[in-house]
């Protein structure tokens, strides 16, 4: 049952390209951070503060491995795509697609933010490092990047959309 996994650094468009291509694909659709804070009854900032960013970590890669086997479509958490173990999973069970988009993007999306830790506890400098020391682990972990500068989330969505219906089927690079 193939999936279909969004990574990318926080700000990126996850979550909000992942509603759209759902409704595109007439898939089923779940946002991870969502999931989790249903699941622990607590928001982002909360799991952060009471029991620590390594927990949050655990907590996902245990959502990776014990998620049904359907095939839908997952925005996954700004860090997940960090560890070896997740990036296993999700190119054992699915298409993983690279949402990249330039720095100042992002930090104009994410900056104000105060449901995402990782930001309130940064400077921009801090954010722009975490930035280019996580690309290279989101170019491992997924088998199609996807260039988002100057896109509308409309064309992204459309571009993604083909892609999967190009790939139906076939053997990507494991
Ligand atoms: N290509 C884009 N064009 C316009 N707005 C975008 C684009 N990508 C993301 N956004 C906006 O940026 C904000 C952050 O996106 P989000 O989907 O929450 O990112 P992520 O889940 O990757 O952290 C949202 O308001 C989203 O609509
Ligand atoms: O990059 C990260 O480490 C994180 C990204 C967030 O998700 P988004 O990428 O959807 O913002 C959320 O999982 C948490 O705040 C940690
Ligand atoms: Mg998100």
């Amino acid at each position: 049952m193939r999936k279909i996994y969004l990574v990318g650094f926080m700000g990126c468009g996850k979550s909000a390209i992942g509603r759209r291509l759902s409704y595109y694909l007439k898939l089923p659709y779940y946002d991870m951070d969502t999931e989790i804070v249903r699941q622990q009854g607590m928001s982002i900032p909360e799991i952060f503060e009471a029991y620590g960013e390594e927990r949050f970590r655990e907590i996902e890669t245990e959502f990776l491995e014990n998620f049904r086997d359907e095939r839908c479509i997952i925005a996954t958490g700004g860090g997940v795509a960090m560890k070896e173990e997740n990036r296993r999973i999700m190119r054992r069970t699915g298409l993983v697609f690279f949402l990249d988009a330039a720095f100042n993007d992002i930090y104009m999306r994410i900056r104000n933010d105060k449901n995402r830790p990782i930001v309130r506890r940064s400077t921009r400098e801090e954010l722009e490092e975490l930035y280019l020391s996580r690309r290279k682990y989101y170019h491992e972990s997924a088998q199609i990047q996807v260039l988002t500068e100057g896109r509308s989330l409309r064309q992204i969505v459309e571009y993604i959309g083909f892609q999967v219906n190009r790939l139906k089927g076939d053997d990507v690079k494991k």
